[in-house]
């Protein structure tokens, strides 16, 4: 599958040339490794997941890796290979490098038993061509202080404490954001210390101007309900103080603790807007707004989905309803996935998938069945751009099926 120019070819990385990988994103990303950062955020892909292409003189001259991780899907969890640190030299471009990197990654992860892949694109024309799908997408605000939220119970009865934050804040951080993800699909949890340390790590490269990190906890007695990391920059305009507040994470596991976070984030002192990370489209924040029509919000992508072994990943997610549907399936990179696939789905939302000669109701590519996977998109609405077919009782029937109760989104960029 992985067929690459004469002279090169495919290694896997040794720990020792852990630093030429790197170089060869530093250049392709126009970057540079930062040993102050690396003391507190260490690089974070395993490096029996790195590999690279040589060329023809033996340097590094095209990288990617993954993560493992286990992707959250409706009712449970996936293996998931989440592809990262994608880079070409410049020099090397457009030479199919990355096409066959990316036969790499698939072959690879198959071999390793991940049925998907899913990443964040670094721009959005490169990975569609190879049957990644956009599956999730992601708001983040712009407020104006003050902006006024509906009342919840309980809100005022909980209390707020702020502190500068420091690297033993990790545990705390991760467990109000797995406890915050309550089982919203592509939620990806942070299992691994290096991805953990980054939640909290506060290296002054990163700061952009801004005050060291800030950790905020809202308490209901000595239960911490909510967390937010954020940081000030200071600015002085005309009219006075005009700091804006850049919020990284904010986590709360319920809608009193949602609401007590976000008022104490929305009135602080000197500033006059916060920025919030990325958020899930439905998030609670939009619904607690009284007036969203002031507040700037930018829609962007989210995370891609590759469905790799469909009868392994469509079997490994619940469903939403009882459904016997068939699908026929285009992959131009995977021919094994292409074809009839009977997928009929019990009264428990379990699914069994199948070999069929029966007539398909939706015909679609691998592509958009990555895009509806997490349940966050409509067959209908593909089927009006022309991206799948069929009658519209049978793409309503499988979006019916497919559908997520909560939007997905990983709230973290990996
Ligand atoms: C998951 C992640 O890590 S995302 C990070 C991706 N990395 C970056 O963006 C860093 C900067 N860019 C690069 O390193 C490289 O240009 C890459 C990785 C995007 C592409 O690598 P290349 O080796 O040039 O890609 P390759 O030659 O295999 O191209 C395959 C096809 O994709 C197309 N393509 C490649 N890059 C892009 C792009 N940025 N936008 C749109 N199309 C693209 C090519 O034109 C080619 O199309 P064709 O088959 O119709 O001719």
């Amino acid at each position: 599958m992985s067929t690459l120019p004469a002279g090169y070819r495919t290694v896997a990385v040794p720990s020792d040339r852990v630093m030429d990988y790197r170089h060869v994103d530093e250049l392709a990303f126009a970057t540079t490794s930062d040993p102050e950062i690396d003391a507190v955020a260490p690089f974070p892909v395993p490096t029996d997941r790195l590999m690279a292409v040589e060329g023809p003189d033996g340097a590094y001259v095209a990288v990617h890796g993954s993560y493992e991780f286990r992707m959250p899907v409706p009712g449970g969890a996936v293996p998931c290979a989440g592809l990262t640190w994608v880079g070409v030299r410049p020099d090397h471009r457009r030479r199919g490098l990355l096409t066959s990197m990316i036969g790499t990654h698939v072959e690879r992860s198959l071999g390793r038993g991940e049925p998907v892949s899913a990443l964040f694109a670094a721009e959005a024309g490169i990975y569609g061509r190879f049957g990644y799908g956009s599956a999730s997408d992601e708001v983040r605000l712009t407020l104006r202080r003050r902006a006024a939220l509906r009342p919840v119970a309980g809100s005022d009865a909980l209390t707020v404490r702020v502190r500068r934050a420091t690297p033993e804040d990790v545990a705390l951080a991760a467990e109000l954001d797995a406890r915050a993800a309550a089982g919203r699909p592509g939620w990806m949890p942070r299992a691994t210390p290096p991805l953990q340390a980054r939640m909290v790590a506060d290296p002054p490269a990163w700061r952009n101007g801004g005050e060291p990190l800030v950790i905020v906890t809202v308490h209901d007695g000595d239960d911490v309900r909510g967390l937010a990391l954020f940081r000030r920059k200071e600015a002085w305009g005309d009219g006075g103080a005009e700091y804006t507040a850049a919020v990284r994470q904010a986590s709360a596991v319920d809608a009193a603790a949602t609401h007590r976070l976000w008022s104490f984030l929305l009135d602080l002192d000197l500033t006059t807007s916060v920025e919030t990370p990325a958020l899930p489209v439905d998030d609670a924040l939009l619904q607690l707004l009284v007036d969203l029509r002031p507040t700037r919000r930018r829609v962007g992508d989210n995370l891609w989905v590759r469905v790799l072994d469909l009868p392994a990943a469509l079997t490994a997610r619940r469903y939403a309803r009882p459904a016997d549907l068939v699908l026929d399936v285009t992959d131009a990179l995977l021919p094994a996935n292409a074809g009839r696939w009977r997928l009929t789905v019990d009264a428990t939302g379990t699914a069994e998938v199948s070999r069929t000669d029966a007539a398909a109701d939706v015909a679609l590519d691998v592509r958009e069945l990555g895009a509806l996977y997490l349940g966050g998109r409509s067959a209908r609405a593909l089927a009006t751009a022309g991206l799948a077919a069929g009658a519209p009782a049978e793409l309503d029937r499988l979006t019916a099926t497919f559908v997520s109760p909560l939007a997905p989104v990983c709230p973290w960029i990996f």
